[in-house]
């Protein structure tokens, strides 16, 4: 049969390492859906809604560094691109393919389904490029392989989210076969200079610092730098710590890590011994309002050195086209050891948070319940923390060696967890996913739970009832922070329809809690869903004091020459 556009998309797309791409039917993408499905390494996972298709494709990527979600034009890209904002703010590489109109009706004067009933077709594709980093549209089968192969290439190497927007009569069209695959994922590598020249700079810098402190940041796993960090901690002997979002980026368990590094939410006393520090090794770091605690947190300019995918910042210097593992393992050849960090930690390093069991006959309080999941994560689960008071609460969890952490702290949508957690688990079937996740941000996205259902997915979601939005409560209160109770429990069973194999259960004590755990942790053939009390005030303390410093943030008056 003639090879076309579908055939060169579906070759293109196995041979970047997707196997599951993510699925919301439309008449403007069908033909180019069958494609996809002809392909021999691929198949397709259907979604609810284009929202979740998105998130669990940024899921998806999570765990298997790259995905792919296919929508229909327009009414279902617009709610893709929520998602796909997600993946470029997370540094995912999400590549959203979208239906479109047949290419005669583009410059007709046709008015066409799904659209604003103008002859205006380009509002889409000014979303994307304002959320991707390449946003192409097929127009003409020639044109397709290049096109194709451009935004393909980019996604890999930003590691951000690209778009390709197929006409509905395009995919069938003849297209010549793709060359080597090479082609599009070659990596990139620094200049030579400039990278010799930016490490000896840092060298010099560290030399003169007394005891500098290393913290690796979010953007380090899209930098896949996270081996050449621990080449360069372990040169210098110094201690480590993470930024919220880099949980479980680095071991809990390596020897020197000093823990997550988030002023007064930090852990294991990593606040204190980056106020000790004199200079701060950063590596795909990100001080937002959020994770600076409105800008209260952080090194200074000139005790700063930092590096992202492919440029380093130092005092004085900018050293662009240097990668940021390039930079990190070079520079650890240059230094020697300087651990006085490591020596102060020893002193002040505080025991680890343990909570003593609670009467299993009493309501269960927040500390009972996070007793009992920290009990359940081993070094093969991944702790999804959704946006709430579960960011507090995942924070404080200790990771052994191999558990892997989930967050999406730059982006912040609520609901998000449910479908990524769908993709990760599709991607990664053989870890223990488990979700703690708010009533609040569940009640956005929990109908996605039906595919774990059909897949047979064994996540656990523990469903934390504090009836209502606790962490926009803590930041500022209102009439609106109250929601409608669900049960959350039968939801979860009335998934199963005729044939599902999911579990609805509720914890309000210990004993409850712990008796549904060991019906959760026994349920391989399927999702298993805690709906666990929680009283609405008693929530973390690092969360009151955040929510406050946050809306405080929030509230400056604008400067007064504006
Ligand atoms: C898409 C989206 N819409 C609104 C918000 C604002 N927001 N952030 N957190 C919340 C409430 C979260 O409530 P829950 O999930 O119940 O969490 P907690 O009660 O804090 O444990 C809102 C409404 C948001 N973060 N994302
Ligand atoms: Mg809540």
């Amino acid at each position: 049969t003639q090879f076309t556009v579908g055939d060169y998309l579906a070759e293109r797309l196995s041979q970047i390492g997707i196997i599951n791409h993510f699925v919301v039917p439309g008449d403007y993408n069908l033909k180019l859906l069958d494609y996809l499905e002809y392909h021999p390494k691929l198949s397709e996972i259907g979604c609810c809604n284009e929202l979740n298709c998105a998130f669990a494709a940024e899921g998806y990527a999570r765990a298997h560094g790259i995905s792919a979600a296919v929508v229909t034009y327009s009414v279902g890209a617009l709610t893709a691109f929520d998602g796909i904002g997600g993946a470029y703010a997370e540094n995912l590489p999400v590549i959203l393919i979208s239906g479109a109109p047949n290419t005669n009706d583009l410059n007709s004067s046709h008015i066409l389904h799904h659209t604003t009933g103008t002859h205006n077709f380009d509002y889409q594709m000014d979303i994307a490029k304002n959320l991707t980093v390449a946003a192409v549209a097929l127009r003409r089968a020639n044109e397709a392989p290049r096109l194709i192969d451009h935004a393909l290439r980019q996604a890999v190497l930003q590691h951000k989210p690209v778009y390709i927007e197929v006409p509905t009569n395009m995919a069938t069209q003849p297209c010549p076969k793709p060359g080597p695959i090479s082609a599009v994922i070659e990596p990139e590598t620094s200049d030579k200079a400039s990278l010799e020249q930016a490490t000896d700079v840092a060298a010099d810098l560290i030399s003169k610092s007394e005891k500098p402190i290393m913290l690796a940041g979010p953007k380090i796993r899209a930098a896949g730098a996270e081996k050449a960090f621990l080449k360069l901690a372990g040169a210098l002997d110094a201690a480590v710590v993470v930024q919220p979002n880099a949980k479980s980026f680095i071991s809990e368990e390596y020897k020197n890590y000093a823990g997550v590094y988030w002023g007064l939410c930090s852990t294991r006393a990593a606040d204190k011994i980056g106020d000790f520090a004199d200079f701060f090794i950063g590596a795909g770091t990100v001080f937002n309002d959020y994770t600076s605690n409105g800008y209260k947190i952080g090194p200074s300019a000139e005790q700063f050195i930092d590096s992202d995918y492919m440029h380093v910042s130092l005092p004085g210097y900018e050293f662009t086209r240097v990668k940021m593992d390039e930079f990190l393992s070079r520079l650890a050849d240059k230094v020697s050891k300087k651990n006085a960090t490591m020596v102060e930690y020893a002193r002040i390093k505080p025991a680890l948070l343990n909570y003593a069991p609670a009467n299993p006959k009493e309501l269960l309080t927040r500390e009972e319940l996070m007793r009992q999941i920290q009990g359940v994560i081993d070094g093969n689960t991944t702790l999804y923390a959704e946006t709430g008071d579960s960011w507090f609460n995942g924070m404080q969890m200790n990771l052994p060696e191999g558990a892997k952490f989930e967050i999406e702290m730059q982006w912040g949508h609520i609901g998000w967890s449910v479908p990524s957690a769908l993709g990760y688990a599709i991607a990664a079937p053989k870890r223990r996913t488990v979700i703690m996740v708010g009533d609040g941000s569940f009640q956005l996205t929990g109908q996605e739970l039906a595919q774990m259902v059909l897949h047979k997915l064994p996540v656990i979601i523990f469903l934390i009832n504090n009836r209502g939005y606790t962490i926009e409560i803590q930041i500022h209160d209102g009439p609106y922070n109250r929601i409608k109770n669900w049960d959350y429990a039968a939801f979860m069973e009335s998934f199963n329809a005729e044939d599902g194999k999911a579990k609805g259960l509720k914890a309000n004590t210990g004993e409850e809690l712990d008796q549904a755990i060991q019906i959760a942790l026994a349920n391989k053939e399927g999702p298993t869903l805690i709906e666990c009390y929680n009283h609405t005030d008693d929530c973390t303390k690092e969360l009151v004091a955040w929510g406050s410093v946050v809306g405080a943030t929030n509230a400056r008056a604008p400067a007064a020459d504006q």
